[in-house]
């Protein structure tokens, strides 16, 4: 059987389906390249120093780590060119990047997540990169932070890359989920796992239960359903798997089935997750996988950003899980 890389895909896209115009297509390569370069300080660890703090901090108040540093940069300087793309949107970065005036403008904006998952980089547990592409909004040649405040249903795009024992690449252009494994003896990354769907029914979920105390009466109900197994309302078992990396939990459910939720902890704070560059992606990766997103009310697709680091309740995985938790949002 002849290998499908991830260029030869695109291509396919491009000519056959009519789905991808040619800078669509570079831009995904150039993510793809940096990918790889992220995926080699990922691999090298301790031998390259990349572990540990950076000492500095984000807009989110978190602590960065080396490597959100690192992969940030590699993704910003390997798109930095302009080419397909009129600005850059980043968890690491305060303010949106305007590609700058001498280099040609693209018609896309690419938000990402470098490294997603940072808190298991010390500890050798899998970490990803998570992007989203838009449109940039006709006319506009600088953009500002108000032209990337558009809801996901509006995503071009959206994908991630996880380095785990593997590495992956999957890929959403609006037609299916394919995902890339990647060959390092050859440096492609080549098409392993077509057509990713997630199963309507599981009995597997994730969610960070050192939060429960936080969560709102319907989650509180929802997730002790679960646990009363069997002999509980749901009338089954289910087992439960958290890796602490959001582009683990999603790749797990788009392999073998699941649901991933990170509720609303608190009064003070909406959810963990990033509106723009977390929940949207994934859950544009997760309905073209026949799987459903919302954030316990409305669908995250659906939802009017207000902010470039804005966060979100998420739930996400198999049609019928999310179909009870958001209809217990509702009761
Ligand atoms: O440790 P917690 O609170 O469960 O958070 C885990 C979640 O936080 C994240 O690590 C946030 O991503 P970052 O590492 O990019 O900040 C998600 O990937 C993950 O699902
Ligand atoms: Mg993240
Ligand atoms: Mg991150």
């Amino acid at each position: 059987m002849s290998r499908i890389t991830l260029s030869r895909f695109l291509i396919e896209q491009q000519r056959s389906a009519n789905l991808l115009p040619a800078e669509l297509r570079f831009l995904i390569e150039t993510v793809a390249r940096a990918c790889k370069a992220i995926s080699h300080a990922v691999n090298k660890g301790a031998l390259a120093g990349v572990l540990g703090e950076a000492g500095t901090g984000n807009i989110q108040g978190e602590a960065q780590k080396k490597l959100d540093v690192i992969a940030n940069d590699v993704l910003l300087e390997a798109n930095e060119w302009g080419g397909s793309l009129a600005g850059m949107a980043s968890e690491e970065m305060d303010l949106p990047y305007a590609i700058p005036g001498q280099y040609p403008k693209g018609a896309y904006l690419l938000l990402f997540d470098p490294l997603d998952g940072s808190s298991n980089i010390d500890v050798n547990i899998s970490v990803g990169t998570i992007f989203s592409v838009l449109r940039c909004p006709d006319g506009v040649t600088e953009p500002t932070e108000a032209d990337f405040l558009q809801p996901g249903s509006r995503q071009v795009a959206a994908g991630y890359t996880l380095y785990g024992p593997q590495t992956m690449l999957v890929l959403t252009v609006g037609n299916g989920v394919n995902g890339f494994t990647l060959d390092r003896e050859t440096g492609s990354f080549v098409l392993t796992h077509p057509g990713m769907q997630v199963p309507a029914e599981t009995r597997e979920f994730a969610i960070n239960m050192s939060n429960q105390r936080h969560w709102e009466a319907p989650v509180q109900r929802y997730i002790g359903e679960l646990l009363a197994g069997a002999t509980g309302p749901r009338g089954k078992d289910y087992n439960m798997r958290c890796v602490g990396a959001m582009a683990a939990e999603v790749h797990r459910i788009l392999v073998r089935g699941g649901v991933f939720l990170y509720p609303k902890d608190g009064a003070e704070r909406p959810g963990k997750l990033r509106l723009l560059y977390e929940a949207n992606p994934m859950a544009f990766l997760v309905e073209q996988a026949g799987g459903a997103a919302t954030d316990g009310r409305e669908r995250i697709l659906d939802i009017v950003p207000t902010e470039l680091h804005q966060r979100v309740a998420v739930c996400l995985g198999a049609r019928e899980e999310v179909d009870v938790v958001t209809r217990y949002h509702a009761a």
